[in-house]
């Protein structure tokens, strides 16, 4: 096991340092890399998608590459124009609703993000993602307004935090809405299905245990699916890929390019987009980056206690 810890070029979910386990297994190198205030239950499966990676057991990909969106942090216009200038993708997803901003800054945002695609050329899309921040009132009027900043959006991702509210908004917005915490925090994930509170699923593999656990949710929850990082090293961006690679359809760009907002990586070729889409390829871990990148021996203790007390999550599961 090697903890590495890699500051982010912009502040993201709060985070400006990322930190992850790299995991070595019988086959390859896998990642676990749950979010920090997150509990031994909920970092569970994201170990069973580390311990997949490692044993080798992904299913063989159907694609040779993998379309992705430019990611783009609550930041102000200027910068989110650079990002979309630097990340050459044909599709971008904007953050917004974030705590202490307002409806004009998320105007302001995408129409920054919207000049920027059309100055790369015509057919640019742009997605949102409020991670649950409005009410429902204030969801159906925010997506109005920003649909026009925004030339037309693509989605709107979990525009409220639950599934009910979601498929409330569903009903009264002509934007599509796409599915996240209700699918990855939820106990169950098919409810998206049952009350119809989604057009698409986004799927993350830490979170919903692996690629194989990935592709059966896509099977039977019967949306599109986009997949989406958890803000890994390429280690784990490269689950993510096996998975949207592996799918029988893919009609919506992965949200799989969060590699460009990690200052640096643990593999010798990152899993950067190249003409907005990813390669399908497993990168090389290079042995040089995870000592370069290696955390302080108290967070490596830090996780060496989070992993014990991880793995005995499952021992207290046995019957
Ligand atoms: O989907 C993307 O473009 C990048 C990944 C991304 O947005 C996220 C990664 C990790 C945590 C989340 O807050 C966030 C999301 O909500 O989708
Ligand atoms: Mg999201």
């Amino acid at each position: 096991m090697r903890v590495v810890s890699i500051p982010m070029r912009t502040r993201f979910r709060g985070i400006t340092v990322r930190e992850a386990v790299l995991l070595r297994g019988e086959a390859a190198w896998g990642e676990w890399s749950p979010f920090l205030e997150y509990s031994p239950q909920v970092a569970e499966p994201w170990l069973r998608c580390a311990e997949e990676a490692a044993a080798g057991l992904w299913p063989a990909p159907v694609r040779d590459r993998v379309p992705v969106n430019v990611t783009v942090p609550a930041v102000g216009p200027e910068r989110a124009r650079a990002i979309v200038l630097a990340g050459g993708c044909r599709t971008a997803k904007v953050k917004v609703a974030e705590p202490g901003q307002t409806t004009a800054d998320d105007e302001a945002r995408l129409e920054a993000v919207r000049d920027a695609l059309d100055s790369l050329g015509p057919g640019g899309r742009i997605r949102v993602d409020a991670n649950g921040g409005w009410s429902v009132d204030d969801a159906v009027a925010a997506i109005g307004r920003l649909d026009r900043a925004a030339g037309g959006l693509e989605y709107a991702e979990q525009p409220v935090a639950t599934v009910e509210e979601l498929a409330r908004v569903r009903r009264r917005v002509g934007v599509p809405i796409a599915a996240d915490e209700s699918i990855r925090r939820a106990e169950d994930p098919y409810r998206v299905r049952e009350l119809e509170a989604a057009d698409i699923a986004v799927l993350k593999v830490q979170p919903l245990g692996g690629v194989r656990a990935c592709l059966e949710i896509a099977e039977r929850i019967g949306l599109p699916v986009v997949v989406s990082s958890a803000l890994e090293t390429s280690v784990g961006i490269a689950a993510g890929v096996a998975l949207a690679a592996a799918l029988p359809e893919l009609p919506y760009a992965c949200g799989l390019a969060t590699v460009q907002m990690l200052t640096d990586d643990v593999v010798s070729e990152p899993l950067l987009p190249v003409d907005g889409a990813l390669p399908v390829v497993r990168p090389v871990v290079e042995e040089a980056r995870l000592d370069a990148l290696a955390a302080d021996p108290e967070r490596i203790a830090h996780w060496e206690a989070r992993l014990a007390a991880t793995r005995a999550v499952r021992k207290d599961q046995r019957p």
